[in-house]
């Protein structure tokens, strides 16, 4: 009986495959990271070959850990790294660059040309972002320059453009289907999120030839079947999305006013905004939620760059930890006498600020200052740069900030103390799930819900189970001290 669920989950540093039954449980996961090539300051890229090997093989080891065969998979669920930029050779399915990653800045120099044009506020009107080489369109832009003859190539159809999850989708399916999802298309400058189709006038103004632009379909959806040859059976893939928009739906955040925040490598809050297509007026971003059945639901997003990363950077630059999980231990044990602020503006800073040309600094170090303090610094940045993003929200939307619902997940949540810091800095509960892979929960909800073998919204929420509640317990007159300081830490690190 065709009852299971494979969700796939494509990450920046690694791929996880999980098997889901009809119960929504998990019987069975595979995972296997994938190198990062940094062939430049500010340049990350990805090998799409890599990344191909990477989902076969979590595909089949999750099949055999659930002791099943594809051909007991009812549906296929795609969520994946945002941005990412893929492009590949329609005729063989080769790629023809390396894949340039999210946080890849090298499109900084295009997105300054086409701000001296006057051009954001156009780009940010249609397409709910701003003009940041964070999105896949000025790395687009960049590949049709750089690749020898891509660009004629793409203008005679020769060429597909697609972020990772049209280009898995592209190899799943034996070339036969160049599709994406509406969160994906979302993220990539090109894409009218009003409209809900790709903008010629924006795809003019970077260059971009339309020919190479997959089909947008909704996330639940027919994205094509499998070949045959891969797994040993034609397999449905009937559901996509990015994964922050997936651990939107894997946290069950579906109604308006609820959201998620999301604690990996970066932090990325996803504040649910119904059908309202709400506009920011502080440098937040608006993107596609979902798009169910023809209709869209958006989001204000937050994006900051450096959360866990942070503690990657305690354990693996500065050696003051060995693995990730001792961070807590060490925090606690910081002098509270010493207010110690780490403004991790490694690669630059994301929303609200978005200065790429910002770097990190530590402020407030006296003769006491040791790995204690810097850890307690790098956890409590995660918190105040939530705090930011809050704040900008509640401006934004008519005094809603997610604060009513905040729920987390991401590694990083592992960490009572940090969540407990969040709850504080914040003055707000703060949700954390029973079920922490949200990301790939999402995927093959959208997969399952489309096949007819989940409940719908409704009842995938009453599933929706909360492990802890964090209640905010920092005092007032503390709270507005450490607000304050982190705010003028802030103000000097800004490049500008
Ligand atoms: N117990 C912990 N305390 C604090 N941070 C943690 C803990 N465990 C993992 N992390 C951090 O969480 C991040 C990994 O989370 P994950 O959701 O897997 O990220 P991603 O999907 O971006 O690869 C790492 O940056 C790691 O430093
Ligand atoms: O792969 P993650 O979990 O680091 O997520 C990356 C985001 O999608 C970037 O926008």
């Amino acid at each position: 009986m065709r009852g299971y669920i494979l969700a796939i989950d494509q990450g920046t540093t690694s791929t996880r495959s999980m098997v889901f039954d009809q119960d929504m449980r998990v019987v069975g996961s595979g995972q296997r990271e994938f190198p990062q090539h940094f062939p430049d300051s500010g340049w990350v890229e990805h090998e799409p070959e890599d990344i191909w090997t990477s989902v076969t093989e979590t595909i089949r080891l999750a099949l055999a850990n659930a002791g099943i065969a594809a051909s007991d998979l009812a549906a296929i669920g795609i969520t994946n790294q945002r941005e990412t930029t893929v492009v590949w050779d329609k005729a063989t399915g080769k790629p023809l660059h390396r894949a340039i990653v999210w946080q890849d800045r090298r499109g900084a120099p295009i997105c300054e040309a086409l701000k001296e044009k006057g051009l954001e506020p156009l780009f940010a009107a249609r397409t709910g972002l701003l003009l940041d080489p964070y999105f896949a369109g000025t790395k687009l832009s960049w590949l049709l320059d750089h690749v020898d003859g891509l660009r004629a190539r793409a203008e005679r159809g020769e060429v597909c453009f697609g972020t990772v999850d049209s280009f898995l989708i592209y190899r799943l399916t034996g070339g036969r289907r160049h599709v994406t999802d509406a969160t994906n298309a979302s993220r990539t400058l090109l894409y009218d999120i009003g409209r809900n189709c790709w903008d010629e006038e924006l795809a003019g103004i970077l260059n971009v030839p339309m020919a190479m632009l997959p089909e947008v379909l909704d996330c639940a959806a027919d994205f094509g079947v499998t070949d045959a040859a891969l797994f040993g059976a034609e397999v449905p893939i009937l559901g996509v999305a990015g994964d922050q928009q997936a651990a939107v739906i894997g946290n069950a955040c579906f109604e308006p006013g609820m959201m998620k925040s999301t604690y990996g490598t970066g932090c990325f809050a996803l504040l649910n905004t119904g059908t309202d297509r709400v506009a920011s007026t502080n440098r937040l971003l608006t993107t596609i939620a979902y798009r169910l059945d023809g209709v869209t639901t958006y989001a204000l997003e937050g994006s900051i760059f450096i959360a866990g990363a942070a503690v990657q950077w305690l354990r693996d630059e500065m050696g003051f930890i060995k693995v990730a999980s001792e961070v807590s231990a060490l925090a606690e044990a910081a002098d509270p006498n010493q207010r110690v602020y780490l403004v991790p503006a490694f690669t630059g800073l994301g929303a609200p600020w978005w200065d790429a040309e910002a770097r990190g600094a530590i402020f407030g170090l006296t003769r006491g200052t040791g790995p204690a303090e810097f850890a307690r610094a790098a956890l409590e940045s995660v918190a105040f740069q939530t705090l930011d993003l809050l704040d900008a929200m509640q401006q934004d939307w008519e005094g809603h900030d997610g604060r009513t619902v905040l729920r987390v997940d991401g590694g990083m949540v592992a960490s009572n103390w940090t969540m407990q810091r969040l709850a504080d800095i914040l003055a707000a509960p703060v949700d954390r799930p029973v079920f922490l892979e949200t990301t790939i929960l999402g995927a093959a909800w959208l997969a399952a819900s489309r096949a007819g073998l989940w409940p719908d919204a409704k009842g995938f929420s009453a599933r929706w189970h909360r492990d802890r509640r964090f209640e905010p317990a920092m005092d007032t007159t503390e709270r507005a001290q450490a607000t304050a300081g982190w705010r003028d830490s802030v103000r000097r690190c800004l490049s500008s």
